[in-house]
């Protein structure tokens, strides 16, 4: 790269620096980039990046496969309902020990190690997440049917401070996807879902969301469909229609409420690309699939 080719990038840099100068971004963490552990290098880098040019990057991550992994040690097959995991008192035990006692301590160290301060939460800390069951629901031919699916939780309330004291003190904050009931128990929350409840309620400039596709696309099996920006009405009206499938749903999903929680801006990213962060958040033209309110905003 010539002398030329570096300032033009550090100045293309510059009015992203300076627009997300003391903002809050949130950014869920999850599927092949935190699997694969120089993918996981380079998340940490970019967020640390992101730390010190000012942002305020709050991380909510994910870990269902290593969940699957860790109960098929066990002998249990997973099992899931429209996406989300089907979840029994023993499968709850083990999903909070994966999620918040290795994989939210292992993220922490990780950021810990490269120079900045994380701190590790759950939805049981100071109360963040609070939960009630989610009930799963089922298409069966023309019949729609409601679905006991065990302890998988839906957002009810975020209670945002410890968050907000965190920041305050220049903490980067790492949160599990599990929340609280109100007998205390334990809910298995899917992490998007988290993720946009908490770009809502802390009114984030943007919400991030790594996953293992480039975006979304407007017909999945056609490669040359991607769309690089979607607005809330129109993401709402391809999940009803069935072109967004699978685990894109939830992902669209808290991208639309995170925009109606005032959230600013949400993107679905490609995980799979080294330092997608640092080139969503710091180039002209960005990557992947942006979900906005309306068209035009940057
Ligand atoms: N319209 C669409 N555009 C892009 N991906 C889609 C679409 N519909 C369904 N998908 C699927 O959603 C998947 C992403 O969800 P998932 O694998 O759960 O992500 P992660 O593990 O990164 O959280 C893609 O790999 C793809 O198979
Ligand atoms: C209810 C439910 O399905 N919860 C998820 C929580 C983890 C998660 O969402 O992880 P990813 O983001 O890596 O998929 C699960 O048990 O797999």
């Amino acid at each position: 790269m010539t002398n030329a080719e570096k300032v033009a990038v550090l100045t293309e840099a510059l009015p992203f620096m300076k627009q997300f100068f003391g903002k809050t971004v949130v950014i869920k963490y999850g599927g092949n980039a935190m699997i694969n552990a120089a993918l996981k290098q380079k998340v940490i880098e970019d967020i640390i990046l992101m730390k010190f040019t000012g942002m305020k990057p709050v991380i909510v991550h994910g870990g269902g496969p290593e969940i699957t992994a860790m109960l098929k040690q066990i002998g249990k097959q997973s099992e899931f309902v429209s996406g989300l995991r089907v979840t029994d008192t023993e499968t709850m035990e083990i999903a909070e020990m994966v999620l918040v006692g290795k994989l939210n301590t292992e993220i922490v160290s990780l950021l810990n190690r490269n120079g900045v301060k994380a701190v590790g939460l759950n939805g049981k800390d100071a109360n963040l997440t609070i939960a009630k069951k989610h009930l799963a629901t089922v298409y069966e031919g023309t019949q729609v049917k409601e679905v006991d699916i065990g302890y998988v939780g839906d957002v009810i309330k975020i209670n945002p401070e410890i968050i907000s004291a965190l920041l305050a003190q220049d903490y980067i904050p790492v949160i599990a996807p599990t929340g609280v009931g109100e007998n205390g128990e334990s809910f298995n929350i899917n992490a998007d879902y988290v993720a946009g409840e908490i770009a809502a309620a802390l009114g984030a400039e943007k919400l991030l969301l790594l996953t293992d596709v480039e975006g979304i696309y407007r017909d999945y099996k056609d490669q040359s469909s991607f769309i690089s920006t979607l607005t809330f009405a129109e993401a709402t009206g391809m999940i009803a229609k069935g072109s967004i499938e699978g685990g894109m749903v939830p992902k669209v999903e808290a991208c639309v409420r995170a925009l109606a929680g005032g959230a600013g801006k949400t993107h679905i990213i490609d995980g799979r690309l080294p330092h997608s962060l640092l080139l969503e958040v710091f180039t002209n033209e960005g990557i992947g699939t942006e979900v906005v309110k309306t068209k035009g905003e940057r």
